[in-house]
Order: C-alpha cells, then structure tokens, then sequence
C-alpha cells in the first residue's frame, strides 16, 4: 500500500492543483485566519490509520522519555513576581518521542510525509514564504507518545506552528483545548491567568480523532493537551518544517528530546540557532 490508500485523497486532493484543491485551501486558510487552528478531519483512510498505528506499535521501545516541570512560557522562576502570577505556576510534563530515524523511507508514516505535494499543501495552507522541511534525520518526523497521567500542560509554542496527525487516542482524556489569540501586543496575564486556573471562558475544546490533521499557530495561543486516562496509549506524529534550509537540531537540545544525538548534529552545531520542538 502507498500513500494513495492512507491518505484520504477524494475529500482532501492536496496534489495537482484543482478547484477543488483551491477551495480546500481556502477553508483551511479561512479556519486559520479566524483562530490560528485548522483541522481536516479524516484526513487519513482507515487503512492509513491502521498502518500508522502498527507502524507506531512497532517502535514503541525507542520512544525516548523524558520529565520536566514547565510554566506556559517555557522560563525558569522568577521570585520576584507574585506567587500566583502565571509565570510562576507550573506544571509536570512527561511524555516520549519516536525519533525519526526509527521511521522507514517504505513506512506509512514516510510515505505520507513524502507523497508529492505534501509539503507544498502545508505551505500553502500557512501562506509561510520561507518553508523548509527540518533537515534534522531525528526529528522532521517525529512520533510524540504518551500515557495515562500524562498530556501536555498549558503553554505558548516557540515556533510558528505546529502540524500533527492523530494517530491513535488514549481511552479517555487527552482534549486539545485552546484559547485563542490570547495574547499579542500584550501578554494578557489577566486572561492567561483565568485560563489556568479554569475560570476562562475563551477557552475551545477539540477532540481529534484518529487520522485528523491539524495545523496549529501556537504562539499567541494559550495550549494544553488534557491529561490522558486508561490503558491505551497516545500516539501523535509530528511534523516540523523551518524557515531556513538545512537546518538541524542543536546537539544539547537534541540529546534532551532524543537521548542521542548523531555526527550531523555536531558538524552543524554552532552555524545557527535553535529552532525549538517545544
Ligand atoms: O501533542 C499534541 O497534540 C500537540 C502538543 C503541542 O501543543 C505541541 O507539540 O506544541
Ligand atoms: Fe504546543
């Protein structure tokens, strides 16, 4: 099977340009405009969910996991501030990530990222000029996988956006719920605020299914994945494009997400800054 059977082509013709491909942008660009989140529900065939949900399954014991306690704004404490000021109020975060090198060229998940007119689609979507696929080979496609107890607490992304495809929900829990453009010119601690202590009424619910695509612009929005429960694990992949060509992880960064780090991520270390994965 390739990616014409996993990828849901007849309600998402993501290829050669059409007027259906011009209409769909124009939704997709249209959900965006209006609260920096897109989704395309079913993006993937059930046949493309089962293969991805193996392929997952299969790599499960190179998931690299990894522990903090993080406030939304990814900074340390500052004691000067108030104690329940928003930058002061943390939140444990643990999860895995698949590195990407454990996904094969002939695996669905490669062969869904590489279908032609994939990467194109994406940047026509976010209307981004500079739009590069990371050149990073542990991290441009990722798996993201976690448990029960587990999610990822409220937080503003560092980088542009974000794209995900839902591959697999625990039993239950597990909401993307956001609050959108809560904050830019100003940080809107106030509101921010409200939102962590669940006092916000700003705040939208998503319940992404298995094969969703979603296309999210983070940084002005306040984000959380809801802690996960039951038995089933969480299994999300993400993709990760940049401004700049060529571009990889910085080495301590890589080891932090990965555990490891390859030859690439030292020749290249210091000809840039980091772009962060979260
Ligand atoms: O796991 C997800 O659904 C996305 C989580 C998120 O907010 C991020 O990766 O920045
Ligand atoms: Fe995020």
């Amino acid at each position: 099977m390739s990616a014409h059977d996993f990828i849901n082509l007849k309600t998402y013709p993501i290829g050669a340009d059409s007027p259906e491909r011009v209409a769909l942008l124009e939704s997709v660009r249209a959900d965006l405009e209006r609260d920096g989140c897109a989704v395309l529900k079913g993006f993937l065939t059930a046949d493309g969910v089962a293969a991805l949900t193996a392929e997952a399954e299969s790599v499960s014991e190179q998931g690299y996991r990894s522990f903090n306690r993080t406030n939304a704004y990814f900074t340390k404490d500052d004691p000067d501030l108030p104690a329940d000021h928003p930058k002061r109020q943390f939140f444990d975060r643990s999860n895995a990530f698949i590195p990407a090198d454990n996904f094969s060229p002939d695996g669905a998940l490669r062969q869904i990222h590489d279908f032609e007119g994939f990467d194109a689609f994406i940047q026509a979507c976010l209307q981004e000029e500079n739009f590069y696929r990371y050149a990073d080979p542990l991290a441009d496609v990722i798996v993201n996988m976690a448990e029960e107890g587990e999610g990822f607490p409220w937080h503003f992304d560092t980088n542009n956006f974000t794209v995900t495809l839902a591959i697999q929900n625990a039993e239950s829990g597990g909401a993307f719920e956001y609050a959108p453009a809560i904050r830019a010119e100003t940080e809107n601690f106030d509101e921010v605020g409200r939102v962590l202590r669940g006092q916000s009424d700003r705040v939208k619910v998503l319940e992404l299914e298995p094969g969703d695509l979603q296309l999210f612009r983070g940084r002005y929005s306040l984000h959380r994945v809801a802690p996960l429960k039951g038995q089933r694990r969480r299994y999300v992949a993400i993709f990760s494009y940049v401004e700049e060509p060529n571009m990889v992880g910085a080495p301590e960064r890589t080891e932090q997400l990965y555990g490891r780090t390859l030859p690439i991520h030292h020749e290249r270390a210091g000809q840039r800054i980091d772009v962060l994965m979260d």
